[in-house]
């Protein structure tokens, strides 16, 4: 866990990328493309905890349609800045059978999360599998999916705020933040 003073002095050095009314803007026009797509199919909406656990509570209250919800849980990067193996911790269950899925994360780097949930998700019968993404990091490497729907554009830097963490700290910032270089 970082000191108080450790996640300050983050804050302090980082560099602001996107506005919290650009994040707004962002979040209201991802709810307005997924109402168009999917509000008659009665959606099972599963929140990637937690990172997508911010994206999640501004997104679900404009979604003004049928849907039922849910979450599930794994870590790769496990509070480093680097990843490796996919941990699970709640996989998704047999609720998933015969349902319209859409699966909300709050940010796709190089897709092997995103990719393993939807592997999961399809095995245990879902009947179509869509995705949310509230940043897509630009990477130089080819990803093993694309999502559905996505927010902003992040650059190859690692960033925090809005739900993602950095050490553990600061999912609780209404902007996007980069660390500094
Ligand atoms: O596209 P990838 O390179 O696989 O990375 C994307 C994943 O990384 C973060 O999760 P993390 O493992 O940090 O867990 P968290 O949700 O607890 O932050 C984020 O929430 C995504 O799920
Ligand atoms: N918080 C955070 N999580 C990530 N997971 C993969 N890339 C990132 C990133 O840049 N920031």
């Amino acid at each position: 866990m970082l000191t108080y003073p450790q996640a300050q002095q983050i804050l302090e050095t980082a560099e602001l990328i996107y506005s919290e009314r650009t994040v707004a803007q962002t979040v209201h026009r991802m709810a307005r493309d997924i109402t168009q797509q999917l509000s008659q199919q009665q959606p099972l909406v599963l929140c990637v905890m937690g990172g997508a656990v911010v994206f999640t509570g501004h997104l679900l209250p404009q979604l003004h349609f049928p849907l039922d919800f849910d979450y599930l849980h794994l870590s790769r990067y496990n509070k480093q800045l680097q990843g490796g193996e996919i941990q699970w911790r709640v996989e998704p269950g047999e609720s998933v059978k015969d349902r319209v899925v859409l699966v909300l994360d709050d940010i796709l780097d190089q897709g092997l999360t995103l990719a393993a949930i939807r592997d999961k998700v399809l095995k245990n019968g879902a009947r179509a599998f869509y995705s949310a993404v509230f940043a897509e990091k630009e990477t130089s490497k080819p990803k093993p999916l694309q999502a559905d729907f996505v927010g902003l554009i992040v650059p190859d830097r690692y960033v925090f705020g809005f739900g993602m963490d950095i050490h553990g700290a600061w999912r609780n910032l209404p902007a996007v933040y980069a660390v500094k270089d």
